[in-house]
């Protein structure tokens, strides 16, 4: 049984990072973080350049650990378990939180393996089951129509945009509860751009997503809550609509308005 925790609201929090600190070898990168991230909502994380978004991102699937002289403190709790708990097992953890980065990441191999790949690693199903796994994760990654007739071509033969959904299809084909998707649509043009933004919206009513962004009108279009950073410390964390129209803190003003400096 899973042991999601409520907050006084009734919401239930599928993360609740509290009193998390982050370092970088000697730095502190994030000093003292409390939020949670509430089940099946979208939660953007905005701020300016270098103020921990990615960092805090990277501490919600252990992602840092694959890297010497990085350490959390805190608790980051996942349906009560403590994921900075030194027994976690990372593989389980890493299946359950997906990430998506910056640049799109196909594997160098077949749109089909790409999708299989991941599901192979914990799941051993026949070639029919697996070839309805492969379909359903990109029907919902909203490329299936656009990849059905050419399933054995490479990931890397597909536009940025093509990729950065397939990415998305692969991180969801293991059936993730939390998918992090860190500045997705840096790369992309408008219209990939859009359809990453519908895609959110859908994935929403599976998945609980954290998404860092530069991009305010994102932030605000694909967003319930919105988190903004300064310097490694939560400065605000409210709900969108609140942030952008009326948020409490001078420096969440200057940001979303462009004032900052
Ligand atoms: N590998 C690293 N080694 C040492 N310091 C790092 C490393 N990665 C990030 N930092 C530092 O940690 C702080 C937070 O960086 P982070 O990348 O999380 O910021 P960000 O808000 O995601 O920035 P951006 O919007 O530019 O991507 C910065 O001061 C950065 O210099």
């Amino acid at each position: 049984m899973t042991q999601t925790a409520m907050n006084t609201a009734g919401m239930a929090e599928k993360i609740s990072i509290r009193n998390l600190k982050f370092f970088y070898g000697d730095n502190l990168a994030l000093k003292t973080i409390n939020l949670p991230l509430y089940e099946k909502k979208v939660t953007a994380f905005i701020g300016p350049s270098g103020c921990g978004k990615s960092t805090l991102l990277r501490v919600l699937n252990r992602m840092y650990d694959l890297y010497p002289r990085q350490h959390a403190e805190g608790e980051v709790m996942f349906d009560g378990q403590n994921v900075l708990d030194p027994n976690q097992d990372r593989n389980m953890l890493r299946a359950r939180v997906g990430m998506v980065f910056q640049k799109p990441t196909p594997f160098p191999m077949s749109i089909y393996e790409n999708i299989a790949f991941g599901i192979r690693l914990y799941e051993n199903l026949s070639r029919s089951e697996m070839d309805g796994r492969v379909e359903a994760a990109l029907t919902r990654g909203a490329l299936w129509k656009e990849v059905k007739d050419k399933l054995n071509s490479s990931g890397l033969s597909l536009s940025g945009g093509q990729q950065q959904r397939l990415c998305i299809a692969r991180t969801i084909a293991v059936r993730p509860e939390v998918v992090l998707l860190d500045e997705p649509c840096s790369a992309l043009d408008p219209i990939s751009t859009a359809k990453i933004e519908e895609l959110i919206d859908e994935l929403t009513t599976e998945y609980t997503i954290a998404i860092v962004t530069h991009n305010m009108q994102q932030a605000a279009r694909v967003s319930d809550y919105t988190a903004f950073m300064y310097l490694g410390e939560l400065i605000e964390f409210d709900e969108t609509t609140k942030i952008f129209t009326s948020p409490s803190d001078k420096r969440t003003q200057d940001y979303i308005t462009g004032r900052f400096g």
